[in-house]
């Protein structure tokens, strides 16, 4: 896991041009904090009129995720939803809101969502790799200049945290 993890934010960090270890470090660096979740979507007699989850970006910096065989998990693009095709053994990878803060913008966190199955049911375990509670993320300092002002406001990920789970304004 360690491995991935630190590959996933070197490659990120190489894309912006930033030195290999700058994006995992602006994330609380050995403290980046690693929130398991387990989805559970029953069948559902009406997948036509039912969500698993609401559209949304996550929260973390990445999500590493899991699903089992059911597919369901979507992501909008170019104006529509696109369904993520399952791949065994295959992780899915998300960008999330601390990664588009650090990049001022440049890699965007991805509106996804997950529809339900008829008769079968839908698992997922997604891994939220996380800032811890206190540090302050803000756009990456190296990134700014007079064409590139700062898009969001530097901020405890608590602090960010709490405004999106109450749906306060940023
Ligand atoms: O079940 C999935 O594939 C995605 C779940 C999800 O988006 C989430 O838990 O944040
Ligand atoms: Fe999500």
């Amino acid at each position: 896991m360690r491995e991935v993890v630190d590959k996933l934010f070197q490659g990120l960090s190489i894309g912006l041009g930033l030195e290999r270890h700058r994006l995992k470090e602006a994330s609380g660096g050995e403290e980046v904090e690693y929130m398991l979740k387990i989805n559970y979507y029953p069948p559902c007699p009406r997948p036509d009129l039912a969500l698993g989850v609401v559209a949304h970006t996550d929260l973390s910096a990445i999500t590493i995720l899991v699903p089992n065989e059911v597919p369901g998990l979507q992501v909008f693009k170019d104006d529509r939803w696109i369904d993520a095709k399952y791949i065994p053994n295959a992780l899915i990878i998300h960008i999330g809101d601390q990664i588009e803060i650090l990049s001022n913008g440049k890699y965007k966190a991805v509106l996804h969502r997950t529809t339900v199955d008829k008769e079968r049911t839908r698992m997922s375990w997604p891994v939220f790799l996380e800032p811890p509670s206190e540090l302050v993320v803000g756009p990456i300092a190296d990134l700014l200049d007079e064409e590139n002002p700062p898009k969001y406001k530097p901020k405890k990920f608590k602090d960010y945290s709490f405004c999106k789970l109450n749906k306060i304004p940023q």
